[in-house]
Parts: C-alpha cells; structure tokens; sequence
C-alpha cells in the first residue's frame, strides 16, 4: 500500500522546519556532512498496511546508531540474554554517545549500555558468522525483513569515510580488547560497525521497522513473529533509557515514545501497540539528536497524546 501523503502531517513539518536553522549537520564523518540541513521527512506505518507521510520522503539517510536497537535485537536473538548482558550492561549513563568516561564504572570495560558506541561495538562484536561479510550478509538481511525490502543496501561512501576516520571508536576498541570484552581483530570490527552504521533507507522503511518493535516484533503483514517479544520489550526499554543519549530524559517526559536516533539525522519511534515512526532531519543539537525531528515528535506527541506514561 503506497504511503499517502497527510495534510495534518505537513502542517506540523512545516512548523518543526523552522527549528532546522538552529542546528547542525554532523560532520564528524565527513560524508554525512554533505546533507541539507533543511531537509524533513516523516513517516508514520501502521500495522494494518495504511502510511502516512510528509517532507522530503525520497531523501535516503544512514541509520548510523538506530541501527544499534537492531543489532541488539539480532545479537540477543544469537546469543541469549546472559551472554550480551555479561559484556554489556543495560545503566544508561547521561553522557555522550562516544565518551569513553565510565568505561571503568563496571568490572572493568564493561560498558554501561549498548546504545552507547562502547557497548554497541561489543554487540556488533558478538555478530555470529564466518568472517565480516557473512556476519554483515546476516545482519543485513535481517533489517530486510523488518523493512520488507530487500533492494536496501549500504552507503559504501558513508562507511569508508567513517572507516577512515573512527579513531576514537578504535580507542573505545582497543581499550575493549585489552580487557578481554572483544577477541577479535579491531580494524575488521570497524569494517563490520562503519557498514552495520551506513545501511541506509528513507523514512518509510523506517517507520515500517519501527513498527515491528511497536508490535512487540510482530510483522503484521506477513504474521511472522520475527522477533521474541522479550526481545523486541528490552529493546524497547533500551530505547526510552538510552535511545536519546543525555536527552533521553527529557525526551521520555515531554514526547514519551521508546525512540532512537542517529547522527546523520534519522530517528525511529516505536509507540506501543499502535505504530512506528520514521524521521530524517539532519540538522543535529548539541547532543547529537535531530533539532526539528524531535520538535516534530513533541507536536505529535502533544496533538495526540502519545506518551506511553
Ligand atoms: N550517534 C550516532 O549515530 C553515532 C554513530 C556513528 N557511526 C559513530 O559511531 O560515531
């Protein structure tokens, strides 16, 4: 069903445009660095097939660390709860996503959660398959399913020029290797993380993920269960405790949805039961989330009382 394009919708982007001019497009990866700042899409995906969008729905933006609540979601489905939660904890700390600052507070190297780049390179690193490309194959082909399109791909450029500039996740990395929380060779986990961070869609296919998790991983349209609902709940939870880095907070108390964003702008919401939520706003705040994204998740959230509290 195609997605139809909603008057009440393009009222509100049009209002959370505004906020654009005030942020700022991560250039830290300098290929993210080339999108438009201007730029606002939204996609709403409900269970029973229906779409509704509005903004710049064409424009295709990397998941960066939305793809984060996915590769949890898969490397629990891999590997049980006691085996990820013995290398990764489920505190959300309130500091930014790459500081390195309490990678001591647990048993050493143990990072506080996975959202954070520490903990979601230990997920990644816990990936099963033969080598980088079948462990990506399989990663890929799962948010495949979860988005019903299998024509999604990578950004190669988006990866290579994370690849050649991550030298603080290399830190995070080493520092992980020498405490025994990550056995394998640190530049192939940065290939396998840079391409998991640069698998990239449009709002509509990120709605239609974040759907699945709004349905306790249930695809609607095909009745497969493709992901545990124990899963698809911690994941959730993660996502209202971590999924906005030091904003979580206060985005569970004026928007109220289990939410993740990304730097190069994309934030997938799940509300419970009802619907996901895709967004792409580039222009980023000071704490590395969508400045009119999330403003059009307040408008939202507001107009039809969305918090799940
Ligand atoms: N918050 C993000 O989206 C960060 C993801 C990015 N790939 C990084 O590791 O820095």
């Amino acid at each position: 069903m195609p997605c139809q394009s909603d008057d009440e919708l393009n009222v509100l982007v049009k209002e959370a445009k505004k906020y654009t001019k005030d942020g700022k497009v991560a250039d830290y990866i300098p290929a993210l660095g080339r999108a438009n700042p201007h730029d606002l899409s939204i996609a709403i995906q409900f269970p029973n097939g229906q779409c509704i969008s509005a903004g710049d729905i064409d424009r295709k933006f990397t998941l960066q660390s939305i793809s984060k609540v996915i590769s949890l979601a898969f490397v629990l489905m891999d590997r049980g709860q006691s085996y990820v939660f013995e290398r990764v904890g489920m505190e959300p700390t309130g500091d930014p996503f790459n500081s390195i600052a309490k990678l001591e507070t647990l048993s050493p190297a143990k990072p506080l959660n996975p959202m954070i780049n520490a903990g979601a390179l230990v997920v990644t690193h816990m990936i099963k398959g033969n080598g980088i490309n079948e462990r990506f194959q399989r990663l890929l082909s799962f948010i495949r399913e979860m988005a019903s399109d299998s024509s999604i791909q990578y950004c190669e450029e988006v990866a290579q020029s994370e690849y050649n500039t991550a030298y603080l996740n290399r830190a995070l990395c080493y520092f992980l290797k020498h405490h025994h929380i990550i056995e394998e060779d640190v530049e192939e986990l940065i290939d396998l993380y840079t391409k998991q961070c640069s698998i990239e869609m449009n709002c509509l296919e990120l709605a239609r993920i974040g759907m699945i998790f709004a349905m306790d991983g249930m695809d609607p349209e095909s009745g497969k269960q493709i992901i545990p609902v124990h899963i698809a709940r911690i994941c959730k939870t993660f996502m209202v405790t971590c999924g906005m880095y030091n904003a979580s907070g206060e985005f569970a108390i004026k928007i109220g949805i289990p939410a993740k964003s990304g730097v190069s702008g994309g934030i997938m919401g799940a509300v419970p039961g009802k619907f996901g939520i895709g967004i792409f706003g580039p222009a980023l705040d000071e704490k590395g989330n969508s400045i009119a994204g999330i403003k059009l998740l307040e408008l939202l959230s507001k107009n039809y009382q969305l918090s799940m509290f």
